[in-house]
């Protein structure tokens, strides 16, 4: 494959390298991203309720069984949230460090393949590899060729599974907040994290989907309480924002 057809983004991959041994501490923009635990699992369990991947989103294992391949896993925030529900996890991430974290981390026992590598490079790997949902959560608006990192990752997904994505609009206020508030002021993102042109609106991720046979399903905007600590659902995309689509035939 040549490096036009890579999705890593060589001047981020620094910063992803830095984080990786303190990120399990949860301290700063590291703290937020787990805090997104909660909302993100709630979302991705609607959607396959309504897709009918699973049948009852309740109890303690709901996702018992359904395969899901998390992109971009970082130390494996979420990929142990959902194996913890039951997933059979795989987490992919283009850094070693993170990798190397998240395995680390792991509790024995715990149903999750970890694997440095990227979505074009896992689907040439795994030819005709099929999961029930993929997942990106804040990952997409720090890719290269983001719409080659859709259609990987729409060919790894079967026909009505799930590709559901967390990300930052790119809005005076998204600038306001993810770059200005997060970097400048408060310090807890390092400064490059969120570089302005590569914030992805809700529409350019549609199109995407589109075009990869993803039928989009839900859109919702999603915001952080620093007192409760947690991530709520607003309806304004403008900041953070959630979607997930269905895989077509
Ligand atoms: C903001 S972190 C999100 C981590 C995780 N998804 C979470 O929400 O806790 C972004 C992650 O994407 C990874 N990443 C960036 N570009 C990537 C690519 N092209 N392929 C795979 N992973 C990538 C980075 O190494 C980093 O761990
Ligand atoms: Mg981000």
């Amino acid at each position: 494959m040549d490096k036009s057809a890579s999705t890593i983004c060589e001047s981020q991959q620094e910063i992803w390298s830095g984080v990786a041994n303190s990120a399990w501490n949860l301290n700063g923009a590291m703290g937020l991203l787990h805090s997104m635990n909660t909302l993100r699992t709630t979302l991705l369990l609607e959607g396959l309720t309504e897709s009918g991947i699973i049948t009852n989103k309740e109890g303690t294992r709901p996702l018992e069984g359904v395969r899901i391949l998390d992109i971009g896993c970082g130390v494996g925030f979420w990929s142990e949230a959902l194996a913890q529900l039951g997933a059979n996890v795989t987490g992919v991430d283009s850094v070693m460090e993170n990798i190397k974290a998240a395995e680390a981390h792991m509790a024995p026992g715990m149903n999750i393949n970890y694997d440095c590598t990227t979505v074009e490079d896992y689907l040439r790997d795994h030819p005709g590899a099929q999961f029930d949902a993929v997942v990106a959560s804040e990952v997409i608006e720090h890719v290269e060729n983001p719409e080659l990192f859709v259609s990987c990752a729409s060919k790894l997904i079967k026909v009505g599974g799930i590709f559901f994505v967390t990300t930052i609009n790119r809005t005076v206020f998204s600038w306001c907040v993810a770059i200005l508030l997060l970097e400048y002021i408060l310090g807890i993102a390092e400064v490059g994290t969120h570089p302005y042109n590569k914030l992805l609106t809700p529409t350019e991720v549609e199109n995407w989907f589109s075009r990869a046979s993803i039928e989009p399903k839900y859109l919702t905007g999603q915001f952080y309480n620093p007192i409760t600590k947690n991530w709520f659902r607003i309806s304004s995309t403008q900041v953070f924002w959630v979607m997930y689509g269905v895989k077509k035939a």
